[in-house]
């Protein structure tokens, strides 16, 4: 059996009476491209951030690469790689500035971080912004200098929190591109969609969240069972099929006033 990339136990996070997780188990294994889904609300958020050592569960224990997060955050962070969501860039930072900051700060050769530097920047289609500030950056610009900084440090599991949420087809495409190449190398992507379709034609393992719990995970062939896309097995899971879709909204369109 491969070795687990995370294993999450009975994972707890509550921000006052609202119980955003309620008691997680997960078992990621490595080198794949994991999917992790869910409605509005889920704890899909909540839950990386837990796993990524960026906020303390209230109970429960993560493993990353077969240390404890919480034990160690600082040596599991050395490891790992995180795009999270609504990410907070140095905004008057070039692209270029951004990501030779990142590198020492993980501790690379100077050299070493002008070399892959360039190199994502070229991969990412960032070469000509590279030395314009971050905050001009538009949001698909953010999504993929975050990515270049997550990734400058080779890390062994990378997750990311929506990463293709408001990125145009093109730039998706030279993500994914990246993110297949990096999971063919044997690591592991971890991130999270809403868009049951982007998970389906790229991940070959999905947990599926609703309500801060899990309510399947496994092979994607596995979790999808008889249905005929994600997006069916999916709204099956987390119990809206047949949802009510507005019938009561009888005064909208029509013109009338
Ligand atoms: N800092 C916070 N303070 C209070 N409540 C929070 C906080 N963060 C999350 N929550 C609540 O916890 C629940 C889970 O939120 P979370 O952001 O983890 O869901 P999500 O699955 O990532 O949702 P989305 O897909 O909409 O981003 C929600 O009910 C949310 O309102």
């Amino acid at each position: 059996m491969t070795q687990a990339a995370v294993r999450v136990e009975n994972l707890w996070k509550a921000f006052g009476r609202q119980v955003a997780v309620a008691g997680v188990d997960l078992t990621l294994p490595a080198g794949k491209f994991v999917g992790l889904v869910g409605p509005n609300g889920a704890g899909k958020t909540t839950t990386l951030s837990m796993v990524t050592g960026l906020l303390r569960p209230d109970r429960g224990t993560v493993e990353v690469v077969g240390q404890d997060v919480w034990r160690d955050p600082a040596e599991v962070k050395a490891r790992i790689g995180v795009l999270p969501e609504g990410l907070r860039l140095f905004e008057r930072l070039s692209g270029r500035e951004l990501l030779a900051y990142t590198g020492r700060l993980r501790g690379l050769p100077g050299t070493e971080v002008d070399k892959r530097a360039t190199q994502l920047l070229d991969v990412l289609d960032l070469a000509g912004a590279q030395h314009k500030l971050v905050v001009d950056y538009s949001t698909g610009m953010r999504k993929k200098i975050g990515l270049a900084a997550a990734l400058l440090h080779n890390p062994e599991v990378l997750f990311l929190d929506e990463p293709f949420e408001g990125v145009d087809p093109v730039s998706a495409q030279i993500i994914r591109g990246v993110l297949e190449r990096y999971t063919a190398s044997g690591a592991t992507v971890v991130f999270s969609s809403h868009v049951m379709e982007l998970v389906e034609s790229l991940c070959d393992w999905v947990a599926v969240m609703a309500a801060g719990r899990i309510r399947a995970q496994g092979p994607l062939a596995e979790v999808r069972g008889e249905a005929p896309t994600l997006q069916q097995a999916f709204l099956e899971l987390v119990g809206a099929n047949g949802r009510d879709t507005g019938s009561d909204l009888d005064w909208l369109g029509g013109g009338t006033r």
